[in-house]
């Protein structure tokens, strides 16, 4: 992802690509370069520091990577609200998935599962990812979750005795299924069900390219944006 958001960078008429940094280089570089934005996809283990040392440069992030929780992203807050309290406004902006097709497949799962008694979620991968499930599955069964708990929904019924392990991760209540397969790129399945009828939303990233549009707005949108943003349907005023 990293390489692919260097050419797309370089590739748009509004930006110029200051720096490109990898494992073992210091963040500090970035500010050095005269960055006013930058743009991370890492791992999940070092995320967190880089973003708490862009802010402490005052530079903003678009942060694409995983791992994210909800304790890590408050410590982000806090960090952000002392910045401020001191006169330096950056923004952050962290999205699970910065694909269109993603974006709106959450978007239209969270409107539609209030009206289901059922709700599961599959994710499908390139066998090189390191976590799961995956952000984007993690995003959008919060947002089920959410949205169900807002409806006065209950737990999906679910008659499972024994085998809990082949019924997938719990998130927030929403069962999540993880499937790592050669060939595949980003792939999610949102599965709703009622008596009598059923309904999947689908979207699939064929291409790393994909992101890019959805991290070149990103970048274009978080410096007006002071403070943290999560998920990129909130920067479409999609939410
Ligand atoms: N939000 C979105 O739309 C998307 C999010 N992602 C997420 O982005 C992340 C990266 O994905 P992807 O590019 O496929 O993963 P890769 O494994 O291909 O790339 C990760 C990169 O991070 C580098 N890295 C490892 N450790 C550090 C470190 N300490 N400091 C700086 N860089 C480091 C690696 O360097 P080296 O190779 O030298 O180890 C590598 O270049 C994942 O969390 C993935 O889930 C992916 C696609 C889309
Ligand atoms: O690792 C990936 O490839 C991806 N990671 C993100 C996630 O975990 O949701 C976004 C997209 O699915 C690609």
């Amino acid at each position: 992802m990293g390489a692919t958001v260097c050419a797309a960078v370089e590739a748009a008429p509004d930006m110029e690509l200051v720096a490109r940094i990898d494992a073992g280089d210091d963040v500090a570089q970035v500010a050095a370069a005269g960055a006013q934005v930058a743009v991370d996809f890492t791992v999940p283990a070092v995320t967190e520091d880089n973003v708490h040392a862009l802010i402490d440069l005052g530079v903003h992030a678009v942060v694409g990577t995983t791992g994210w929780t909800d304790v890590s992203r408050g410590r982000l807050v806090a960090h952000l609200g002392r910045k401020a309290t001191e006169g330096t406004s950056v923004g952050v902006l962290i999205a699970p998935n910065f694909g269109l097709s993603a974006v709106l497949a959450m978007t239209f799962a969270a409107k539609a599962a209030r009206y289901f008694e059922s709700a599961e979620v599959i994710e499908l991968h390139h066998p090189n990812k390191v976590d799961a499930p995956s952000g984007t599955a993690t995003h959008t069964a919060g947002a089920i979750a959410k949205a169900r708990a807002e409806a006065g929904l209950g737990a999906s019924p679910d008659a499972t005795e024994s085998g809990w392990e082949a019924r997938g991760a719990d998130v927030d209540g929403v069962r999540v299924h993880a499937v790592r397969l050669r060939g595949l790129v980003a792939h999610e399945e949102i599965l709703f069900g009622n008596e009598g009828e059923q309904l999947i939303i689908r979207q699939d990233s064929f291409d790393r390219v994909s992101f890019m549009p959805g991290v070149l707005l990103g970048i274009r949108e978080v410096v007006s944006r002071p403070g943290l943003t999560v998920g990129l349907e909130n920067v479409m005023d999609l939410s």
